[in-house]
């Protein structure tokens, strides 16, 4: 079956956002609305300010919209007046633009996805979640044993992908995950991502302001400030 006949995998419908309140409130995104379906990665893009990251954060749970709603596997994640169902946050994991924001500084990378893996999962041996979803992000073993500081930044950003992976999410956001490399490792980063994304059947929503990472996703949905 083609990933345009499968069920959306992630339906977003009517989404709004303001930010502050009363005589202060400003419309910050657009209605948007978006299916993506197994294995489909959309390059979100449009001009600084434009809601890109704010769309990220209501996708990942991290804040509501002010309208609308988003379905994750046909299932109500947020809307208006609720957040994601809890204990289902693993469903839903971003890959931040700077990798460091997802470790604790002074432990290991390893520790760090360890204790996140075993916080969204409720298992206790998360091994081979870790080791399955570093071959994913083809990131050596070894460097889990290395803090943040001592491996480079396409490492640390290919350790961000393997935390976000190895919890078992059908969606992935990713926030200019490559904007702070240099354009080798970025292109290798964001291919890692999007073979990712198909090789597991899960979705992507990849902010990027790079229209060669935009080019290789399935599409690309542009965001135009309110
Ligand atoms: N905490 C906040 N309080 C008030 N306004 C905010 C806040 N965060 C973001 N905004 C505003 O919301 C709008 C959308 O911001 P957002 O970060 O989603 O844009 P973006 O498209 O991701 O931009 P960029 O490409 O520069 O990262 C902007 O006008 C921004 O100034």
């Amino acid at each position: 079956m083609t990933a345009r006949l499968s069920a959306p995998i992630l339906t977003i419908t009517g989404v709004t956002a303001v930010h502050g309140r009363g005589a202060r409130a400003r419309a910050v995104l657009a209605p948007t609305s978006l299916d993506v379906r197994p294995g489909e990665s959309v390059a979100v893009v449009g001009r600084s300010g434009a809601g890109k990251s704010t769309l990220a954060d209501i996708t990942l749970g991290l804040r509501t919209p002010s309208e609308g709603r988003v379905l994750v596997g046909g299932t109500e994640w947020c809307t208006p007046s609720a957040g994601p169902p809890r204990g289902e946050r693993r469903l839903v994991q971003g890959v931040p633009q700077d990798p460091s924001a997802a470790f604790v500084p002074r432990w290991t990378l390893g520790r760090s996805i360890d204790q996140a893996v075993r916080r969204l999962t409720g298992e206790r041996d998360v091994g081979s979640r870790v080791r399955r979803a570093a071959e994913l992000a083809r990131l050596d073993l070894q460097l889990l044993d290395r803090r943040p500081s001592e491996v480079s930044g396409g490492q640390a950003q290919r350790a961000a992908i393997v935390r976000a992976v190895a919890p078992g999410p059908v969606v992935l956001v990713a926030d200019e995950p490559t904007s702070a490399l240099d354009a080798d490792t970025a292109r290798a980063v964001s291919a890692a991502l999007l073979s990712i994304t198909q090789e597991l059947g899960i979705a992507l929503l990849l902010v990027t302001h790079d229209p060669t990472v935009a080019e290789h996703c399935t599409r690309t949905l542009t965001i135009t400030a309110p």
